[in-house]
């Protein structure tokens, strides 16, 4: 009987646990949002940005929603770097892309690295919800999410036509589009934490209603 109720037990408070990758160019904000988003949803804090360093590898953060885990990590955006984020993809539910919206400089950058590190064109991940950060809203040089969307279309309209010209064929590409289509922008600054709740909210759902399980 006990082992019964035991197990009823488990199962009405059993949590489902989901793997959400963050990824996105050095110094775009990645820690800082992990952080943040420790100190919002956990009882003990995340680290203040002034103890945050460049990261070399990887951070693991959790938290608990209703019925559900999110297990977040945090990976490594410097150049030499950006290669172990493809190992990462076989298993994440959701991939979070972090872009730095103050550095103009980058975002062609940012760019290259979205589709050509596969992030876009990776079959294992095709199916997996995919959502842009616009980070350091809080600065007034930021460019607005708006501006960040049209810069990213721009870009890939620029990308499709030399792709074009170069092979001719059009199926990845239209894969691709598909993809960008629905792509989800979202506004936050990890600093002061706007927008983090919106963001997390938005994976909580994305992440119950994804293909992969
Ligand atoms: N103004 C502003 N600065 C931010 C924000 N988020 C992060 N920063 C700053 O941006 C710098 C880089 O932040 P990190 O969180 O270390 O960046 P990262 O993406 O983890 O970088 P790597 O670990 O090298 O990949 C730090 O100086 C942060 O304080 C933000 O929302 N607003
Ligand atoms: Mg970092």
């Amino acid at each position: 009987m006990y082992h019964l109720l035991k197990g009823l037990h488990e199962y009405l408070t059993r949590k489902e646990e989901f793997s959400v990758i963050i990824i996105g160019l050095d110094g775009a904000g990645k820690t800082t949002l992990l952080e943040k988003i420790k100190t919002l949803y956990n009882e003990t804090p995340g680290l203040p940005p002034d103890k945050i360093a460049p990261t070399v590898g990887q951070n693991m953060g959790k938290i608990t929603l209703p019925s559900t885990i999110l297990k977040f990590w945090d990976l490594g955006g410097q150049r030499g770097i950006r290669s172990i984020w493809h190992r990462y993809y076989d298993d994440c539910h959701a991939v979070v892309f972090v872009i730095d919206a103050e550095d103009r400089e980058r975002l062609n950058e940012g760019w290259e690295v979205l589709p050509q590190d596969s992030v876009l064109s990776a079959p294992q991940i095709l199916e997996v919800p995919l959502l842009l950060l616009a980070n350091k809203q809080d600065s007034p040089r930021s460019l607005s999410v708006e501006e960040i969307r049209n810069d990213y279309e721009e870009w890939y309209r620029r990308k499709l036509d030399s792709a074009r010209r170069t092979y001719g064929d059009e199926t990845d590409l239209q894969h691709r589009a598909e993809r960008i289509a629905s792509l989800d922008v979202m506004g936050i600054s990890a600093l002061e934490g706007t927008g983090v709740r919106a963001a997390v909210d938005w994976l909580f759902i994305r992440v119950q209603n994804s293909r992969r399980r």
